[in-house]
């Protein structure tokens, strides 16, 4: 079988992959010259160092991407910081770390030893979750992540300082506005598993070098089947008959769209209409998106803080939007020692501002949260991304779609697709392998 794949983001290299292990041919055809989509590596002219297209962390729940690193042969534990749950403010003021114990005491005794929230906002974050997990992580399909909280008796301080920063980093949706059943399963996985599923993982290697630059070498047998990959080769065109799929003018038995969905609707749409196609392509036209900004610092030298990550309090009142930062000192490559990440998930407020008044007050807040005796060093240089399509609005009553789709021989993937996950990496690796499994079991 020769199959296409469109698409060298995680979804599509995840296809690529499963495909090449059945025996089947593949070629990916990827639009950028850099693998990994929206999870990538980019060279930064102002740094003069490649960087990630924005901080990203895996948990241990992402048991699908780690299981496709060690098909390519890869080692996890070299590549990651993994460390147990752990939260801290960078102002001291909040701190909760997993304890010693087996699932669900590790988190229990995190929760109940929080500094920062009063015994009572503990037992509700307690009782809330607890009964979360009573109701088999099942909430009503129409409510919010707030409405959910504001059930169970949540105080606006525990939910300031507990609540709203794990929601805007999991769903890059609001609480008001985002999906509690998607919010639910972010839970059920790193908080309902064994005790390594809550762990932390930050890459210590740029995001591209992590696994998808190392899928054109993937060998797993002797054959002839080849496993292509095609940088900078955008597919414009696309047509199915009931033999093949033609890439603009290419012959294949099947294709996996893995572009995001606003591209893959485009392809999509070029196909014959069929009965339920409009549904279809309606479904992909119908997603919202927000987007996330990542502030690199480049300081004069390493800080070492004692915490690779840290929370932030923002303060839009002085256009201080910091989430969360990260000191590349202590997890990623030699070459960012000196590298400070702020993360900033839905970020139209922070883009509504001129540029430069922002990351004054960016650096400002981070300097100002930092504590006394951990003078932040001197800012030398910055970079910032901003990425307007981050991830789809993950909100209640979303119809996502399935991997197959109503047209003979073409297959979707990406962190989109209906798998029960916000828009995050291993959904995408779980869609691709989805459909790789799908289309291996109906055309052999
Ligand atoms: C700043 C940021 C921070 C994030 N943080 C996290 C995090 O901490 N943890 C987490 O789990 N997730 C995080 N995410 C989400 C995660 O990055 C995505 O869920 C994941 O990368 C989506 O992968 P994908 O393969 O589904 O789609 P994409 O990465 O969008 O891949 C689609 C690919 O298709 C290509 N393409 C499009 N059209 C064509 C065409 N016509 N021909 C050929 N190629 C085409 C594109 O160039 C792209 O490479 C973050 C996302 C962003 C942007």
């Amino acid at each position: 079988m020769n199959i296409a794949v469109v698409g060298g983001g995680w979804a599509g290299l995840s296809a690529a992959i499963r495909l090449r292990k059945y025996g089947c041919s593949v070629v990916v055809f990827e639009a950028s010259r850099t693998l990994g989509g929206r999870a990538r590596s980019v060279h930064s002219a102002s740094l003069d160092t490649r960087i990630d297209n924005g901080q990203h962390i895996l948990l241990g729940a992402y048991t699908e991407t780690l299981a496709l690193m060690r098909e390519l042969g890869l080692e996890p534990d070299k590549l990651f910081l993994r460390e147990c749950l752990q939260l801290d403010s960078a102002d001291g003021c909040f701190g909760l770390r997993a304890a010693a114990l087996p699932a669900p005491l590790h988190l229990l005794g995190a929760i109940l030893g929080a500094r920062g929230l009063s015994l009572m906002e503990r037992l509700r974050i307690v009782a809330v979750t607890a009964g979360l997990r009573r109701q088999g992580w099942k909430v009503h399909p129409d409510m919010t992540v707030a409405q959910w909280l504001d059930q169970g008796a949540q105080s606006d301080h525990a939910i300031q300082s507990f609540w709203q920063p794990l929601c805007l980093a999991t769903l890059n949706t609001p609480m008001g506005a985002a999906s509690a059943q998607l919010f639910a399963r972010v839970l059920q996985d790193s908080l309902g598993g064994p005790a390594h599923a809550s762990d932390v993982l930050i890459p210590r290697v740029n995001l591209s070098e992590l696994w998808p630059d190392h899928v054109a070498h993937y060998r797993p047998d002797d054959s002839a089947c080849e496993l292509e990959v095609r940088r900078g080769s955008a597919v414009r065109g696309l047509q199915t008959s009931s033999s093949k799929v033609t890439l603009d003018g290419t012959p294949f038995d099947a294709v996996i769209v893995a572009a995001n969905a606003s591209a893959t609707h485009r392809l999509l749409q070029q196909l014959d209409p069929c009965a339920s196609g409009t549904e279809y392509l309606s479904m992909l036209s119908a997603f919202q998106y927000l987007p996330i900004a990542t502030v690199t610092l480049q300081l004069e030298r390493p800080w070492n803080r004692t915490r690779p990550i840290l929370l932030l309090k923002d303060s839009p009142q002085h256009m201080q939007y910091g989430q969360w930062l990260f000191d590349r000192s202590a997890s990623g490559p030699a070459e960012s020692q000196c590298l400070l990440n702020i993360v900033i998930s839905d970020a139209r407020a922070f883009m509504e501002h001129p540029r430069a008044q922002v990351i004054a007050a960016t650096i400002d807040q981070v300097r100002e949260q930092s504590g006394s005796g951990l003078d932040m060093p001197k800012v030398r240089n910055h970079e910032v991304i901003i990425e307007k399509r981050a991830t789809f609005a993950a909100v209640p009553g979303l119809k996502r779609p399935p991997n197959q789709t109503p047209w003979p021989r073409v297959w979707v993937a990406g962190d989109w697709t209906d798998t029960g996950y916000p828009a995050v990496l291993e959904g995408a690796v779980r869609s691709g392998k989805q459909a790789a499994q799908a289309i291996y079991s109906s055309l052999r």
